[in-house]
């Protein structure tokens, strides 16, 4: 160290305490970055490695941004993933000996953003803790930019993965050095957003101190986890991340909530990519649930959707209260009314949080201002509604009026992006800034006023006041005239044939003039903060009303969106089934040029397993799809797009659809694919909606048909959820005459002068043709290949109808084990066996006796098989 040049000791003291996060080490203007750290953000930023002098004899690698657009670069090296520590010119230049005084001020990680150019704007940014407390996990998050804080103690990790799905955290933090923290290290994706921070911030008892602390509070009770082990070592460990990361106070955490897995609709982490909630397939946000629901105003909304659509609720009341609002909001039809008013709403929940960080910019105190001028109209329209949950949300959204008159009258219209340099109070608001302002712009009216006044006075006509750097504020007078001179002139400075005086009043003036300026500053900066420190005493109804704003918005969305996409008001019932009626899916409507096919599907006890044939692009994924998500958004609280729908109570969604390699877990697609379908018959219950695509298409058609079979007879024997079984093995439609609650449905296409057209439309029974080679043709597969498809199809029916293989789907129970005849089946070798004893049997030399006791035989026999 001693090598080092004194600013280097400070730096390498500093990265010493700092070895995981990029240093950004303040120098006047700039972050600089060195060593490594200049290295690793030159390439990731493209921003030029240069060498700084020598330190210890050898050149320092160096990388420097402005400080002044050092957001963008942030934000640029938090989305991969990196954590920077923020190092500050704390000491004052003038004064330190040696290198000027240095602290980290921030540690920006991924999860805990508040600033505003770093944070998406309608996704939320959660940090998330995961801890093992006996036979439990713990598992809490944290939106840092709103405060919102929850936790939930799971019982394994399948589900702990589903809710690590659905939150897509930002940033996980794991006990440091633990097995716990291994095998989750092992067990995530090789891309999680993983962060160890030392064991002990996770011990429960401790953590119970730090909560109580935190909150103010006895216990934690009123939380709902003062017997949550798991949950209180998380929540504890999560809040000293967040306040290590943002050095500050952290008040605007208030409130933590626990939740239960149980509470809501269980999606597990599969399902809930391929329904397409808000992620598509691709990874984007384009052609989702969500975005084609989104039609809120404000973020929060925005976010708030989000946050339903991932997480539907069991409670029917709730669900039931949000319906009402709707159907009154829809009713009243001031849709866009309301809409307009909310338009004034800024992000409030993020600006608070900046304001109980300190970190709130003019420009959020004037959005808050704006928002909170708006909030007597939206009251008032509120007032006119009787639903329930608006009544509720109307008590949540306050007016703050003094709120509203103070920001109105402290922020100027259109404020600059800092408080640093002045310019935000506005005029009026405050005398003695006023006062300051006044006397730089109106020095020079002053100056004038008071050599006349002084001129009069001392009857010294030629009297002058004047300035000089030097010397400052002075009034002149000739050598001649000194002498009539008032006592309290004093004299300043002597030249050739004047003399220079300063009054007291002249120097009073002078003092305020001179620093006029830095004064006005500060007393900005001051005001400014005493507008922040009001606010946080306002922090948590301002919060409380920010919730209840968000929730409005997204309710006046969904109204308007039951308006504009046609919706309908589902009937959630107690009892066990569905029924929709003109179904549609209408991320797929949206899309498509022809007009949708709307379509029934009905679950009852007579209807459970339903098996869906037909040609490929024949419409089954979308009206497998389409019933989840119906079923989802009316666990939202939605209306669904159907012309109406009952649907009764639904615990789980599981999804086997579509075939992906998940090359980085090791897994081929027929083992992802029996992985999910594994996971599906464990957990499935009565009430659990299960849909299922071609499962079995992934390996050998034997292995492949006698799989299917055996997955769907268990759904119709033993399961009983509600299934849809898509496939195109014809051979499956046999079930529906086994079991009773089995139906066969199809999709159908017709063949129009050589052209195939789907028809979209489900029909009971099974489908009669698969038309793989037309659709092979529609998507371009060169004709001779087609001609030669259709050669070998010819060939393989021949054989196939020789061998009486295979019949067409609608045939009987015997014809479906034909299917199986080249596996060999003691069944059909009994059949074959009494076949050829019928065959042999000399029926007119047998008595009728015989003969009965012959068939008596037979149904025995035919029983034991
Ligand atoms: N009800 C409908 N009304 C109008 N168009 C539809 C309807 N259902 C599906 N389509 C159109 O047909 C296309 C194919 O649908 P889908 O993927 O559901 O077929 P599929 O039967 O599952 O095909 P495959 O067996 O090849 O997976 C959709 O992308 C959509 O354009």
């Amino acid at each position: 160290m001693s090598n080092h040049t004194p600013m280097m000791q400070q730096y390498l003291a500093i990265k010493a305490e700092h070895p995981e996060h990029l240093l950004f080490y303040r120098m006047g203007d700039f972050y600089e970055l060195f060593y490594e750290d200049a290295q690793e953000a030159s390439k990731l930023l493209d921003i030029t490695l240069t060498a700084r002098g020598k330190s210890a004899g050898a050149p320092i690698p160096m990388a420097g941004i402005p400080h002044h657009s050092a957001e963008g670069y942030l934000a640029k090296l938090v989305k991969l993933g990196k954590s920077v520590a923020i190092c500050e010119q704390v000491g004052d230049p003038n004064n330190s000996k040696g290198p000027v005084e240095r602290k980290v001020v921030r540690i920006i990680t991924p999860g805990t953003l508040v600033e505003d150019a770093l944070l998406e704007e309608k996704s939320e940014n959660l940090l998330c803790a995961l801890c093992e407390s006996g036979k439990h996990l713990g598992l809490s998050y944290l939106d840092v930019a709103s405060g919102r804080f929850e936790t939930t103690q799971i019982e394994n990790e399948e589900q702990l993965f589903a809710e690590l799905e659905r939150l897509k955290p930002a940033e996980i933090i794991l006990p440091q050095g633990t097995d716990f923290a291994q095998s989750m290290q092992d067990k995530l994706p090789a891309n999680s957003p993983l962060q160890f921070y030392p064991a002990w911030h996770f011990d429960e008892q401790s953590g119970r101190q730090n909560l109580c602390r935190h909150f103010g509070t006895q216990d934690l009770v009123a939380f709902g986890c003062e017997r949550a082990p798991a949950s209180i070592a998380a929540s504890s460990a999560i809040l000293h991340y967040a306040q290590a990361m943002l050095q500050n106070d952290i008040s605007h955490i208030h409130s933590l909530q626990t939740y239960q897995i149980s509470d809501s609709l269980v999606l597990d982490a599969i399902s809930r990519r391929n329904l397409e909630i808000d992620t598509n397939l691709n990874g984007g946000h384009a052609n989702t649930l969500a975005s084609l629901l989104d039609n809120t105003v404000t973020a929060m909304g925005s976010r708030l959707l989000k946050r339903w659509l991932n997480q539907p609720l069991s409670d029917h009341k709730v669900l039931i209260a949000r319906q009402d609002a709707i159907e009154e909001l829809v009713n009243l039809a001031q849709i866009d009314t309301f809409q307009q008013e909310l338009k004034q709403i800024g992000d409030l929940e993020r600006i608070l949080g900046r304001i109980a960080l300190g970190s709130a910019r003019p420009r959020d105190l004037l959005q808050l201002g704006r928002s909170v001028n708006a909030l007597p109209a939206l009251q008032d329209y509120l007032a006119q509604y009787r639903a329930k949950r608006l009544q509720q949300l109307a008590e949540k959204i306050q007016t703050f009026p003094e709120i509203a008159d103070r920001l109105d009258r402290a922020i100027i219209d259109n404020p600059p992006v800092l408080i640093r340099d002045g310019g935000v109070i506005a005029d009026g608001f405050d005398d003695e800034l006023d006062e300051l302002r006044n006397l730089k712009e109106n020095a020079g009216q002053y100056l004038l006023q008071l050599e006349e006044r002084e001129k009069e006075r001392t009857g010294i006509s030629t009297l002058k006041v004047g300035y000089n750097r030097v010397h400052g504020y002075y009034i002149e007078v000739s050598k001649l005239q000194s002498e009539q001179v008032p006592p309290e002139y004093v004299r300043r400075q002597t030249l050739k044939a004047q003399e220079r005086y300063i009054t007291p009043e002249l120097k009073t003036f002078e003092d305020k003039i001179l620093s006029a300026n830095e004064k006005a500053l500060a007393r900005e900066k001051w005001l400014y903060q005493q507008l922040i420190d009001g606010l946080n005493e306002d922090l948590h109804p301002l919060q409380h009303c920010a919730q209840g704003l968000a929730e409005l918005d997204l309710l006046i969305n969904l109204a308007h969106q039951a308006v504009h996409l046609g919706l309908s008001r589902p009937h959630l019932s107690t009892k066990p089934g569905i029924e929709i009626e003109q179904g549609r899916h209408l991320t797929v409507e949206a899309l498509c040029s022809d007009p949708f096919i709307a379509n029934d599907c009905t679950f009852n006890g007579k209807r459970r397993l339903q098996i869906i044939t037909g040609p490929n692009m024949g419409g089954k994924s979308t009206f497998m799809r389409q019933t989840a998500l119906i079923v989802l958004m009316a666990y939202i609280g939605s209306f669904v797009p159907a012309r109406s729908a009952t649907i009764g109570p639904v615990d789980r969604i599981f999804t086997r659809i579509g075939a992906s390699d998940d090359l980085t877990s090791g897994r081929s697609t027929f083992m992802v694919e029996m992985t999910e379908t594994a996971n599906i018959l464990h957990h499935a219950s009565e009430n659990s909606l299960i849909l299922m695509d071609e499962v079995g298409r992934g390996t050998s058609t034997f292995d492949g048909l006698a799989l299917a079979w055996a997955i769907a007879e268990q759904m119709a024997k033993q399961i009983k959820g509600m299934c849809l079984f898509a496939t195109h093995y014809f051979e499956l439609t046999a079930l529906a005459n086994e079991y009773g609650n089995t139906v066969n449905i199809h999709l159908d296409a017709i063949e129009h002068q050589d052209k195939i057209v789907f028809l979209h439309q489900v029909q009971e029974g099974p489908a009669s043709q698969s038309y793989g080679l037309q659709v092979a043709a529609l998507a371009g597969v060169p004709n001779d290949v087609i001609q030669r498809a259709k050669e070998h199809l010819h060939d393989l029916e021949n054989q196939s109808v020789a061998n009486s293989v295979h019949k067409t789907a609608a045939d009987d129970k015997i014809q479906q084990f034909d299917m199986f005849s080249s596996m060999p089946d003691p069944k059909c070798e009994a059949m074959e066996k009494f076949d050829q004893e019928l065959q042999q049997l000399e029926l007119d030399n047998m008595t009728p006796r015989e003969a009965l006791d012959y068939l008596y035989q037979l149904k025995t026999q035919l029983k034991g098989l």
